[in-house]
């Protein structure tokens, strides 16, 4: 009965919404009403809530009705709705909903030299066509913005080329292949695409599949603006002012050409590479921007581009005076075509497009107008009607979750396709899948995955303390300070101390002692509701802090409780009281850990967030000015690698790369890359630290003088006091020489490693150091050294002195607490997570908001 007051409300819901939007949802009201209809899709259920706010806030069992909708065999999907089959409104939405476009920023999505997919959007290039069934397009690369005033007073962005493209440029050279090898690419459309006749309903329309027919090369000139008042800055401060006033034109075209496709600088303009692509007949849906009454456009015969004239010549391009009209060269014959106003064969110009095999285009034309005929439809390749095209372009649907059984894969945070409406969606929330424009919700409840399955099989479990505790590496040139206390119980303390203040403890148990985190984690995972035990509402937020202008989603998903969160992702906030009873029994936990360095720890914030594979926290620091000096948290299931380096900044040690490097995910089976140097003593502070409370990082100069004054010679590659691995990463290159392996005596009496400022071997970390780009310029110095080098990707050795940012790497497993006391971890450092597979990471903060309660530790469990 309830179920079909809920059904009800879904359909009159929809009625409404998805009319607005033109979409056909006749099919599903008659679901309803007729219960035997049957609809093609394949057998899963869906979960329809009346909008998103309640299905955000309420648990799914209150509001849903199980729809089961199942299909009958059909091998073609058949479209329910005029439009695209396939959209999305955010480029994230079609990057991890699509196989076939993965790009967040470039045009062309290529793997492995293929291209899978190609995205017309914004401002197209100088000659850029567009039929719907045919279009030439440009390959991507090579662009800048223009930084003309003119443009910047309009607030219009646009792009232009600021050197010539090669055929070896990544992208160019992926067309190519897809265009020698005849491979279809499909192709999407953006909403801001300007040459569409039609409108284009959604940020982001998959068209089709198409063939690449042709492809060829052309200076495009660099157009100008109605700058003319403008003068070039360049040459006025140079100071000849006769030259400076010269209209921008005249001083671009007496740029010198030099020879040579790729590297060449022609007279006032680049080289562009162009192709032109035509729909594929033999393809799953017709053309959804073609009403059933138009036309198809009109073929025209193929003989016609075949034939060789009788004036060819085997130069590529023939300036002809009357008229400059888009020939081709197809397979080594000039095809031609009638100029359009003559309606001869006297006046063109005829291009070398690229025959099979050649990656070269002499003497690219430039003053080209392409010829209608040479748009209409007809001049694809047979062999693309021959074959099936590779894959729907109908995104699978997502995994049957109920087999799940020892990790959450990619697969469970790819994006799903609406077989509704044809909206991809990101997964939002961890419950399920749901549609962002009609809201069904494809349910997905996973069984229980025990933290022991998730394990790393080649680490020890643990009876006793832990040998190999870290850090997975810790810079040389940091001066962090590593020191190790076993805890009774056997949990091993490990404490680092910051040089500029702040410590890390981490606490790392023995197998015995992990039966809470065991089970808070499988509590977490739990999906029943019941009245006393809430599920856990995870899903994924939207970045605080996103440069893109659409909405972009963390990678992970969180649930936050107690004081607002207020870092890097906007995440709603529940009362601590009002949590679910997995993050109370949390902070229960963490508290009794906390208090083994400081009974007054009092936490009053919690975010919980869940990692699936291949998920990540990035870089980010917790130092709100609202957060407490103290943050902990609790590892559970897979391992995870926690990095942190400098902050960028006035602060950053001056040998420091300012490149973002290391970058992806953490190399399996990293080893410590420093050599680590033995102290006979502890610094005071470091004995403070281990003591409890009271400690306080050393000063600098403090670490200075200990580490000059008791730097002892390194231990042999491989040797450390505490059966820590570690090796000596070295450039690749020349060996160094390591110094000689300290006394035994010494490296037994040793408690602490220094990761010493003074004489220690420097990692250096050969980086590439690629120049800025810079905007395009509207004169001749486009084309200055270090823009080619950038662009051309090519790369200098950063100086020996340069080092990475990052300075500790720490693995966190199942059951491990880590804390960070002091905000100068905050405020110098940042920190990122990345987790080898399903993982739930808690942190707690002391937030100083004094009208939120202060949760107590002391609950009934
Ligand atoms: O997942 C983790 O353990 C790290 C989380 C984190 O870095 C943060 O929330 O600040």
């Amino acid at each position: 009965m309830n179920n079909q007051i809920t059904l009800t409300k879904y359909t009159l819901y929809y009625t409404q919404d998805l009319l607005e939007q033109s979409i056909d949802f006749r099919s599903l009201m008659m679901t309803e009403n007729d219960p035997d209809q049957r609809i093609p899709t394949s057998l899963h259920s869906f979960n329809m809530l009346p909008d998103q706010d309640q299905a955000q806030y309420h648990p799914a069992t209150n509001l849903t009705t199980n729809l089961t909708i199942e299909s009958p065999p059909c091998d073609v999907f058949q479209p329910r709705h005029r439009g695209p089959q396939v959209w999305s409104e955010t480029r994230q939405e079609l990057c991890e909903g699509t196989t076939y476009f993965r790009s967040y920023h470039g045009g062309v999505y290529h793997k492995n030299g293929v291209v899978f997919g190609f995205l017309i959007d914004g401002w197209g290039s100088m000659r850029d066509e567009f039929t719907g069934r045919t279009f030439i397009s440009h390959g991507g690369g090579r662009s800048a913005s223009s930084s003309s005033a003119a443009l910047k007073r309009q607030k219009v962005a646009k792009y232009r080329l600021s050197s010539s493209q090669n055929s070896s440029d990544l992208s160019i050279s992926a067309l190519l292949n897809s265009y020698h090898e005849k491979k279809p690419v499909v192709v999407i459309v953006g909403s801001r695409y300007k040459k569409t006749t039609f409108e284009i309903p959604h940020r982001y329309c998959v068209l089709g599949w198409y063939g690449i027919t042709h492809a060829w090369a052309e200076i495009e000139e660099q157009e100008i603006d109605n700058d003319g008042d403008l003068t070039d800055e360049d040459l006025l401060i140079n100071g000849d002012t006769r030259d400076a006033k010269r209209p921008k034109r005249e001083s671009m075209e007496s740029t010198t050409s030099r020879p040579g496709l790729g590297t060449l600088e022609p007279r006032g303009g680049f080289v562009r590479w162009k192709f032109r692509f035509e729909w594929i007949e033999n393809q799953e849906f017709a053309p959804w921007w073609e009403s059933d009454t138009q036309p198809i456009g009109e073929r025209i015969s193929k003989s016609e581009f075949q034939s060789e004239p009788s004036n060819s010549t085997s130069s590529s391009v023939r300036h002809v005076a009357g008229g400059t009209q888009l020939y081709t060269k197809r397979v080594g014959y000039v095809s031609m075509l009638p100029a359009k106003d003559s309606g001869s064969f006297n006046s063109y110009v005829a291009i070398q497009c690229l025959t099979v095999g050649s990656t070269t285009c002499d003497d690219p034309p430039k003053d080209l107008t392409i010829s209608e005929d040479f748009l209409a439809p007809g001049l694809l390749a047979p062999e693309f009607d021959q074959w099936a095209m590779p894959f729907s372009i109908i995104p699978p649907l997502p995994p049957d979750t109920t087999k799940v059984t020892h990790d959450l894969g990619r697969l469970f945070w790819k994006g799903s396709h609406c077989e509704r409406c044809g909206r991809i969606s990101c997964r939002e929330q961890w419950r399920g899948w749901q549609c962002q424009n009609c809201r069904a919700l494809h349910n997905t409840a996973h069984p229980i995955i025990p933290a022991a399955v998730l394990r790393n099989p080649n680490s020890p479990l643990y009876d006793g303390p832990v040998l190999d505790e870290g850090p997975v590496h810790i810079s040389t040139t940091s001066g962090i300070v590593k020191a190790r206390e076993i805890l009774p119980g056997g949990v091993v303390k490990v404490v680092y101390l910051f040089p500029k203040g702040g410590l890390i403890f981490h606490f790392i148990s023995p197998q015995s002692l992990k039966r809470e985190a065991d089970e808070l984690f499988e509590l977490y995972q739990t999906q029943e509701e019941s009245p006393e035990r809430d599920i856990v509402g995870f899903r994924r937020h939207p970045l605080a802090h996103s440069k893109v202008r659409s909405r972009l989603l963390a990678n992970q998903f969180s649930y936050n409780a107690g004081a607002p969160y207020k870092h890097a992702v906007r995440v709603e906030t529940a009362p601590l009281d009002q949590a679910p009873f997995a993050v109370r029994r949390a902070l229960q936990i963490v508290h009794n850990t906390s208090r083994l360095i400081n009974p007054e720890y009092e936490f009053n914030e919690v975010l919980s967030i869940a990692y699936m594979e291949g998920q990540r926290m990035s870089w980010h620091n917790d130092g709100e000015k609202d957060v407490g000096e103290i943050i902990a948290s609790l590892s559970m299931g897979s391992d995870a690698e926690l990095w942190f380096r400098h902050k960028r900044g006035p602060h950053t040690p001056p040998n420091v790369s300012p490149l973002q490097r290391p970058r992806g995910r953490p190399r399996k089976g990293a080893n410590i890359d420093v050599a680590v140097s033995q102290v006979p003593d502890p610094p005071v502070q470091m004995a403070k630290a281990l003591d409890g409370s009271e400690a306080s990082a050393p000063s600098n100069e403090t670490l200075a003088s200990s580490s000059a004054s008791t730097a002892a010679p390194f231990p042999a590659p491989g040797q450390t006091p505490f059966g820590i691995s570690v090796t000596i990463k070295r450039p690749r290159g020349r060996p160094r020489k390591l110094p000689a392996p300290a006394p035994a005596s010494l490296l037994e009496s040793t408690k602490l490693m220094t990761c010493s400022p003074i004489a220690t071997p420097v990692t250096v970390n050969r980086q590439k150091r690629i120049p800025k780009r810079k905007h395009t310029k509207l004169n001749s110095q486009d084309s200055d050294d270090s823009v080619s080098i950038a662009q051309r990707g090519e790369a200098t050795v950063a100086s020996e002195s340069t080092v990475s940012r990052t300075v500790l790497k720490l693995r966190l497993s199942h059951g491990d607490i880590l804390i960070m006391r002091g905000r100068e971890i905050q405020k110098y450092y940042e920190h990122a997570a990345y987790p080898t597979g399903f993982r739930i990471g808690m942190v707690w903060f002391c937030s100083y908001i004094t009208f939120l309660p202060v949760f107590s530790a002391q609950m009934s469990y």
